[in-house]
């Protein structure tokens, strides 16, 4: 819950937050897994009359903008002030240094969301424990499976409330009421999201098991891959997946090394619930999915990261060839395969050239975030 702390005293602070992988397969808006590529948000209080600014260095630098208003960090930071009743203290720099691809499955919109909300409870004092971080987090993200293994690091399984508890009323301060429309005109004011509004669960995960994130270089947005998904689903396609998720679950969390088992674990990653729906926005998608042990010994399973485009292929050896065979794999599509790719913000993409892609092994990150002062 929320409990008020002094306000911050002016030492610069660091908001470092992990990138995250969604779904694993059958456990759609599920199941996510923090991983080690943080981005990191830097706070100062400096000497300025430019009230509050931000810079950023990083992936897609041409797309973030450097406007607070529309930044979604610093969006979000003055959301959760707003929320209390409060701006947030200037003058104050924020300062990203972002690593993780934007738009590509690695759960960066998370990662932002988190930042910010933590930005505001840090520079402001509120006092939010995680529970109501994730509460804020979710309230803005939608779903859990990212935020939560942003916020907790490792392997985290989550789900969302349908009944949660009323959020406590809100107090503002004079200079809130005065200042906020005419500050932030552009930001809509923002209520306090109720409280326990989702669950989260740290899960341990095999050390054995590596990600490997095979990441082309086109964007998609998760709002356009969550739009072609079907408001109901076949109860087979229910059932299939319930049974998947159940059997990924235990394999991957035992203690015994024999149930890191790649024929049941390459089963178990198979989904009807979202991957098939999106398959033609990711050119290459059905062969990559039909990748596995048999051909390449070490890997575990495939699926699209989060919302895509980005590949995850979980293994305990192999992970260049894997990593490799996946690159080959897009290099033989292009983009112009995708329907509606050109709409999307920022796609990188060209007509009928070869998908360009990289590959990263990724350990899982045993930390969530993290708040150093000096
Ligand atoms: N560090 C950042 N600073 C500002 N905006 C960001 C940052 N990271 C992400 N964003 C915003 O989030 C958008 C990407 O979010 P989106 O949900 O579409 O994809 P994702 O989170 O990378 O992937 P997924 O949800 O599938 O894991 C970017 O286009 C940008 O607008
Ligand atoms: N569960 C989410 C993760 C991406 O944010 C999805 O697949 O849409």
């Amino acid at each position: 819950m929320t409990k008020r702390k002094e306000l911050h005293d002016g030492t610069p602070f660091t908001v470092s937050v992990p990138c995250s992988t969604a779904n694993l397969g059958p456990g759609f808006d599920v199941l996510g897994c923090g991983l080690g590529m943080r981005m990191s948000v830097t706070c100062t209080f400096p000497e300025s009359d430019k009230g509050l600014t931000v810079s950023y260095n990083g992936d897609s630098p041409h797309t973030v903008p450097l406007d607070p208003s529309r930044n979604l960090i610093t969006r979000t930071a003055i959301q959760t002030a707003a929320s209390f009743g409060q701006l947030l203290p200037t003058p104050m720099h924020v300062a990203i240094e972002n690593p993780i691809p934007l738009g590509r499955g690695l759960g960066s919109s998370g990662t932002a969301v988190v930042a910010g909300v933590v930005l505001a409870n840090e520079s402001l004092g509120l006092g939010m424990d995680t529970q109501r971080i994730l509460d804020y987090c979710l309230a803005i993200e939608g779903h859990p499976d990212n935020i939560t293994a942003s916020i907790l690091g490792g392997f985290v399984a989550s789900y969302k409330r349908e009944h949660p508890d009323p959020a406590p009323p809100k107090e503002e301060t004079i200079e809130y009421k005065q200042n906020y429309s005419t500050l932030y005109p552009d930001v809509p004011d923002f209520e306090a999201p109720p409280c326990n509004l989702g669950k989260h669960l740290r899960l341990k995960v095999s050390p054995k098991i590596k990600f490997v994130v095979t990441i082309p270089e086109f964007e998609l947005q998760t709002k356009l891959a969550r739009s072609v998904l079907p408001q109901e689903y076949p109860k087979a396609d229910v059932i299939f997946n319930l049974q998947r998720l159940a059997v990924l679950v235990s394999t991957l969390t035992s203690d015994d090394a024999k149930d890191i088992d790649p024929a049941v674990i390459s089963e178990a990653m198979h989904d009807r619930v979202h991957q098939k729906y999106r398959q033609h926005l990711v050119p290459g998608l059905p062969e990559i999915l039909s990748l596995s042990y048999k051909t390449l010994p070490g890997l575990l399973g495939v699926c699209v990261s989060g919302a895509g485009p980005t590949v995850l292929c979980l293994a305990t050896d192999n992970f260049e060839k894997i990593g490799q065979t996946v690159v080959d794999i897009f290099g033989k599509h292009s983009v112009d395969e995708a329907p509606g790719y050109e709409k999307q913000k920022g796609v990188k993409g060209s007509k009928k050239v070869g998908i360009k892609a990289s590959f990263k092994v990724l350990e899982v990150s045993a930390e969530g975030f993290t708040v150093s002062r000096g």
